[in-house]
């Protein structure tokens, strides 16, 4: 495999207070592969700001080394670190823009010291409106634009520089669903066009989902799940990661709703791609058994063109019976989860 495009090799921040210190990022290792769209998901106050500014040093580590083409950054000049940010673009959720200024001027605002003379720095800048969709704009003032237009304007100033890695800070959570979609849609455009590598902060699994294909979940400053976007809902570890990945929310009203037989045990099951063909076989593996078995509830998912199915199951017997069933479903390769908090009899 190649060199990562960053690595963050035991990252912590933490920011001294007059009552108490706060570790914001507390002993972070990752890597990101360049193309890689990375998604960075927790709940306000997880230290994912936090992690977005100390990965282009905006923030400076209290521990830990953060490695950006094959470059520690703690061992840069001020002048090297200026040069190194400027290949790390970063959108916002309040988009950031000057008001006082065009959308043109926006743009072309970071390449004031590039050596571009002014005709090529309009240039670029209505090269890069085109790209995200907005030639007809250049002359406006934010102000007389919407959310998503502005964020766009956002996205094409991040991209002047030329920038190999773009970290979106929760950048579409100021925004309706249809223009989430909308920015989402450019965002990978970028990333499949221009190899852009993508940072994807976020507290909604929905924006994570439909656009990377890595991610680590941060809970209170650490990464308590880190891996493909499809290992995390074949396998999340995490109770926080089943609720980020919804399946957790639902499931638990389903089981909690259930009204149980005797020596009734409920079970997840989690698989990929066939959802009636692999329903189909687990309800042949257990009647195989003998074991009485109801269906209570099934739900199916796309992530990153793939079905994700689960599946929730009433297995009625006794221990032994219970663990064969397990045992077969494992040979068969599903995973599974025993659930219900208590609720199996
Ligand atoms: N400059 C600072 N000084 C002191 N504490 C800070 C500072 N910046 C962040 N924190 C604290 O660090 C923790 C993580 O904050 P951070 O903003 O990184 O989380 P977040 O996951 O991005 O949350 P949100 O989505 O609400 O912005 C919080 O407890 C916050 O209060």
């Amino acid at each position: 495999m190649e060199d990562p495009i960053i690595s963050l090799k035991n990252v912590s921040v933490t920011f001294c207070g007059n009552e108490k210190n706060v570790t914001a990022v507390d002993h972070v290792s990752f890597d990101i592969q360049k193309g890689d769209v990375f998604g960075i998901i927790g709940y306000s106050g997880a230290g994912k700001s936090t992690l977005a500014r100390t990965i282009n040093f905006l923030q400076r580590p209290t521990q830990g080394q953060i490695i950006v083409n094959g470059q520690s950054l703690i061992d840069l000049s001020a002048a090297q670190l200026r040069n190194s940010r400027k290949k790390i673009g970063m959108i916002f959720q309040h988009f950031n823009l000057m008001n006082t200024r065009t959308v043109e001027e926006n743009i072309t605002l970071p390449l004031l010291h590039s050596g571009l003379s002014k005709v090529a720095q309009r240039e670029k800048a209505e090269r890069l409106l085109k790209l995200v969709g907005l030639a007809n704009k250049k002359m406006s003032y934010p102000r007389q634009l919407s959310g998503g237009q502005k964020q766009r304007v956002a996205i094409a100033r991040s991209l002047a520089n030329d920038p190999e890695i773009l970290i979106s800070d929760e950048a579409t959570s100021a925004l309706d669903p249809k223009t989430t979609e909308d920015i989402l849609t450019i965002l990978k455009k970028l990333n499949t066009e221009l190899h852009l590598t993508i940072i994807m902060i976020s507290h909604e699994m929905e924006v994570i989902k439909s656009t990377c294909n890595k991610v680590v979940v941060l809970n209170q400053g650490k990464v308590v799940e880190n891996g493909s976007i499809l290992d995390l809902f074949l396998h999340p570890k995490e109770v926080l990661t089943q609720t980020f990945i919804g399946f957790g929310h639902q499931n638990n009203d389903v089981i909690q709703s259930l009204d149980l037989r005797p020596k009734e045990t409920v079970i997840e099951v989690t698989f990929i791609n066939s959802p009636n063909e692999d329903q189909a076989k687990i309800v042949e593996i257990i009647a195989v058994l003998g074991v009485p078995m109801r269906i209570f509830y099934s739900n199916s998912q796309f992530i990153q063109q793939r079905v994700i199915t689960n599946l929730i199951l009433g297995i009625q017997g006794n221990k032994e019976q219970v663990a064969k069933v397990l045992r077969q479903l494992k040979s068969h390769r599903y995973n599974y989860q025993l659930t219900g908090g208590g609720r199996s009899y």
